[in-house]
């Protein structure tokens, strides 16, 4: 089966089509999509939030996928090309009249153009989350994390330098400075998000909250997400001193932490670059926070903290 976004006005679900449904195979049907979706960005925190939604037990997150981890990247790149199927194979068959519900997350979705799109055509009932913390620091987490992955431009040239590239620079300098501060716009990309799926699906999660005080953030989440049982994280999570985060409590005093390259070590950012930034981010702030007032949403304390003068 095809794709099913192909253009502006042709939305095609073949989950709506009766034809299709009748010809279903029993081991993969429409019934075990996933229901919620975490959209990311990336470097906000969203593996720690995956981490923790799937010790719940009405959550199944999908199976790994052997090239990009738990994330399954299907909306924004081309594995969307390899169509329903391919996707299905990554979610239990078996949630049919169970009330656990299937989730995934991949935190490319939230940039990529196609994303809301896409997925609204094939999951018009689904409940998005996203993810944020101050931009500024994204885009810092986000170049410690190319370059530790090897990234010739990020290595060559300092994120000062990567930052402030003007458009006379070599164009992968430029093409990286885009790629590090592009997804901190925030209220561009939720803008497309509400647009197609409406401010009620969507639910935006404080990345700094979820660091500092995850069971409160997740208490947030399980309502919004209508959750039953509704439990209490302070019992799952624990403050871990040697990770410097909290960790899924294992048994007793042990924890379960995120891998080395959650919660990287590096050199605070440099005053200058984050000066730059903070004005840089200025307008695409204030935007995200009228349309956190507009949306009924609380405006985290790190945004007002941007705004400020200080
Ligand atoms: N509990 C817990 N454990 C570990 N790490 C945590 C946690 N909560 C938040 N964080 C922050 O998550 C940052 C990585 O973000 P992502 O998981 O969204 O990155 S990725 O896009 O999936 O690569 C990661 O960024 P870095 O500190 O730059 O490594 C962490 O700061």
């Amino acid at each position: 089966m095809g794709p099913m976004y192909k253009g502006q006005s042709n939305k095609l679900n073949p989950c709506d089509d009766i034809r299709h449904r009748r010809i279903w195979s029993k081991s993969k049907w429409c019934g075990s999509l996933p229901r919620v979706l975490v959209i990311g960005p990336q470097k906000t925190g969203s593996t720690a939030l995956y981490s923790f939604l799937a010790m719940h037990p009405a959550l199944v997150p999908n199976l790994p996928s052997p090239t990009t981890y738990e994330e399954l990247q299907f909306f924004n790149n081309n594995n969307y090309l390899k169509g329903l199927d391919w996707y299905l194979n990554f979610f239990p068959a078996n949630l049919s009249n169970s009330s656990q519900m299937a989730f995934e997350k991949s935190a490319t979705y939230f940039d990529a153009e196609l994303a809301p799109r896409r997925a609204h055509a094939l999951l018009p009932t689904a409940k998005i989350i996203a993810i944020l913390i101050s931009p500024s620091k994204r885009a810092y987490s986000w170049y410690q994390h190319i370059r530790s992955h090897g990234d010739p431009v990020a290595r060559n040239y300092s994120f000062h330098t990567i930052i402030t590239a003007n458009d006379s620079a070599p164009k992968p300098l430029k093409d990286l400075r885009n790629r590090c501060l592009n997804p901190g716009k925030y209220s561009h990309h939720l803008e497309r998000w509400v647009s197609e799926f409406g401010a009620h699906q969507l639910h935006v999660v404080d990345g700094a909250a979820l660091r500092a005080q995850p069971a409160a953030a997740l208490h947030a989440l399980q309502k919004f997400l209508k959750l039953s049982p509704h439990i209490d994280y302070n019992n799952l999570l624990k403050y871990d001193a040697k990770k410097g985060f909290f960790c899924q409590v294992t048994s007793g005093e042990k924890t379960k932490c995120l891998g080395k390259s959650k919660g990287r070590i590096y050199p605070p950012m440099e005053e200058r670059s984050a000066k730059f930034l903070k004005r840089y981010y200025t307008p695409h702030n204030a935007a995200l926070s009228k349309l956190l007032v507009r949306l009924g949403r609380p405006v985290p304390p790190w945004l007002k903290d941007e705004l400020s003068n200080g």
